[in-house]
């Protein structure tokens, strides 16, 4: 799976991109909760076959935060994402944007997946890949131009626009999801193993990207990984989950200095202490 949500917005916000960038919302405070996550739980099926996968989650994602979501493989972190991105409803608790309870695809909220090489359409170029989403939103055609210009800018990939994505690197293509959701410009952007497909190295250069997104665009994006080390490296904050029902055995915040460098943060003796304390707590036994 790996697309854009937001087939339609609400009243007033035509161009979040700018309400971020406005001078007075520069200044708002860092600590500002924009996604919340209260006593969520979802079970699977009824009776005898009911299933709860997760259970009681709480946690919250501040604006301009990268956060990570951890924890052991098929512990329920994709059934956590359809909630949140209004996929399917929870069975009890809420999830919120703003204090605004989602109940179907949130308009600010744009989601990428692992799977880049299903949701770019290979009969598309690169250009009207990226234009896709912004289907719906009825641009002014300069306005659309200008977007997607932006998007492909942003994530190095100006002269690639006329291209297939077959004729792509997986890393390449990946770059097209990310371009696809930053053209419809979200505030929030969910990432589910975004970078799971590729090599250690484009690895490295999408994380990269990942924090640039958030500083040059101001979003808030939260990222679910099994990889401890990326999220210790992306993360304001990495919320731990233990199996099996999902629940979150803790939620760590990462106090590394910024700006981080895949070469000089990573080798920091706070770097290896928090990852050690990641790993240690999805280890140990239940
Ligand atoms: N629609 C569904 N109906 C019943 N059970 C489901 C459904 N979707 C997921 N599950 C079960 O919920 C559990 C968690 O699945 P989920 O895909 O959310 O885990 P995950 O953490 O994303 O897995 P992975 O780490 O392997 O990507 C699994 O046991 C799965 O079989």
């Amino acid at each position: 799976m790996n697309h854009v949500l937001a087939p339609h917005r609400h009243p007033g916000m035509e161009n979040p991109m700018e309400l971020q960038n406005n001078p007075a919302t520069l200044d708002a405070p860092a600590a500002q909760s924009r996604l919340e996550v209260s006593g969520l739980s979802k079970t699977y099926g009824s009776g005898p076959n009911a299933k709860c996968v997760i259970e009681d989650l709480t946690f919250t994602v501040n604006k301009r935060e990268v956060v990570c979501i951890v924890g052991p493989s098929g512990v329920g972190k994709t059934t956590l994402l359809k909630c949140l991105a209004g996929l399917q409803p929870a069975t009890s608790g809420t999830a919120a944007i703003d204090g605004r309870t989602i109940d179907g695809p949130p308009p600010e909220m744009a989601l990428v997946f692992q799977d880049y090489s299903r949701s770019l359409m290979p009969w598309l170029t690169v250009r009207k890949n990226v234009r896709l989403p912004l289907r719906h939103l009825r641009l002014p055609a300069q306005e659309m131009n200008e977007r997607i210009d932006t998007a492909l800018a942003a994530v190095g990939l100006s002269h690639a626009a006329s291209q297939y994505p077959w004729q792509l690197s997986g890393g390449m293509q990946q770059r097209v999801a990310i371009a696809r959701a930053l053209a419809y410009r979200p505030e929030i952007l969910i990432m589910d193993e975004p970078f799971a497909s590729v090599d250690a190295q484009t690895r490295f250069e999408l994380e990269d990207l990942c924090l640039k997104i958030r500083d040059d665009f101001g979003m808030t994006i939260l990222v679910v990984t099994h990889d401890i080390d990326e999220a210790v490296y992306l993360s304001d904050r990495v919320v731990v989950l233990g199996a099996k029902p999902a629940r979150v055995l803790d939620v760590v915040d990462i106090e590394l200095p910024a700006p981080r460098d895949q070469i000089s943060t990573r080798s920091l003796p706070e770097f290896a202490e928090q990852r050690t304390s990641v790993l240690s707590m999805i280890r140990k036994p239940a």
